[in-house]
């Protein structure tokens, strides 16, 4: 039977996961450097979880200091089959009120300061991102929240900024009328590299602010965002457990968009115009495929 490992990354406010049995710390080593922190290893029933703190314990790194490539590589190389991402982020929704949770199923890329490829010179490789999170892994993540007594939207597209600095109040207003639903500053390149790693990913948004667009409410900064993480982190904790509960026993059968094999069709360099060296350093993220 083919079994679930859940990688978790933990956002702002969410350094550590609870319940977990055979709990232990792995320093890992990729090709694309060292991962946040240890990654922090154990078991929930019969699933394998495997945590990561996507900033660093004590939050030490900015979202565009993330090492997103060694992230995903290291999540990769621990056997890791699908990944849930938890991360606060602001509302651009009146509707969308500090305290719930967003399964953002879209993302609008606008970093541009990171790594966004695992690939390049001697191997070129083009994923689709059309359809960017794990339906499956996303409404059981969804569920896992309601289970946990939180109000949860299925469904909303992320504006991913560069940061670290929050959004001036025109850039804020622009969004609304693209028609995003919340705001952050991590999960790009994050599901791009996860996907290029051929590893469904899913999002949870915890909504900290209401960024700096709404009249009547402060504009965001980190010291309401981290008042509201305070009252939720705990909802994020118990959602993993119980994710965990509910797939502990049952299969993992192939992901139904077929992320596990989606570099079958992505690969375009002919087999002679490799490079050796390169394709032997992706062999953790793309071996399967190479
Ligand atoms: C502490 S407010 C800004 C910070 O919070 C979010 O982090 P994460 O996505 O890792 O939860 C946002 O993206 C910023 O990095
Ligand atoms: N308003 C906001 N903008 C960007 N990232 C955030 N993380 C939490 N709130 C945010």
């Amino acid at each position: 039977m083919s079994k679930w490992t859940l990688g978790i990354i933990g956002g702002s406010g969410l350094y550590e996961i609870d319940g977990l049995e055979d709990r232990r710390e792995e320093k890992l080593e990729t090709p694309w450097g060292a991962p946040s922190d240890a990654l922090v290893r154990g078991r929930i029933g019969e699933v394998d979880l495997v945590f990561l703190p996507r900033h660093g314990k004590g939050h030490r790194l900015t979202p565009t200091e993330v090492p997103y490539r060694a992230n995903i590589a290291a999540l990769k190389a621990a056997g890791v089959t699908d990944i849930l991402s938890i991360s606060a982020c602001g509302s651009l929704k009146e509707e969308y009120v500090p305290g719930h949770f967003v399964a953002a199923d879209q993302f609008i890329d606008r970093t541009f300061a990171r790594d966004k490829t695992f690939f390049g010179t001697g191997m070129v490789a083009h994923v689709s991102m059309a359809h960017p999170v794990c339906p499956r892994l996303s409404e059981l993540a969804a569920e896992a929240v309601e289970a946990s007594g939180a109000t949860l939207h299925r469904g909303g597209t992320y504006l991913a900024m560069e940061g670290p600095q929050f959004s001036s109040l025109a850039e804020s207003k622009l969004y609304r009328q693209w028609g995003c639903d919340v705001i952050g500053m991590t999960a790009m390149p994050e599901a791009k590299l996860a996907r290029e790693a051929e590893l469904p990913y899913a999002i949870l948004c915890m909504v900290t602010d209401y960024d700096c667009w709404r009249e009547e409410t402060e504009a965001v900064s980190v010291t309401n965002v981290l008042e509201i993480m305070g009252q939720n982190s705990a909802i994020a904790r118990k959602a993993v457990v119980k994710l965990a509960e509910r797939l502990s026993g049952t299969e993992r059968t192939p992901d139904p968009n077929g992320t596990d094999t989606c570099l079958d069709y992505a690969l375009i360099t002919s087999s002679e115009a490799r490079d050796p060296d390169f394709v032997e350093k992706l062999q953790v993220i793309a071996g399967r495929a190479l």
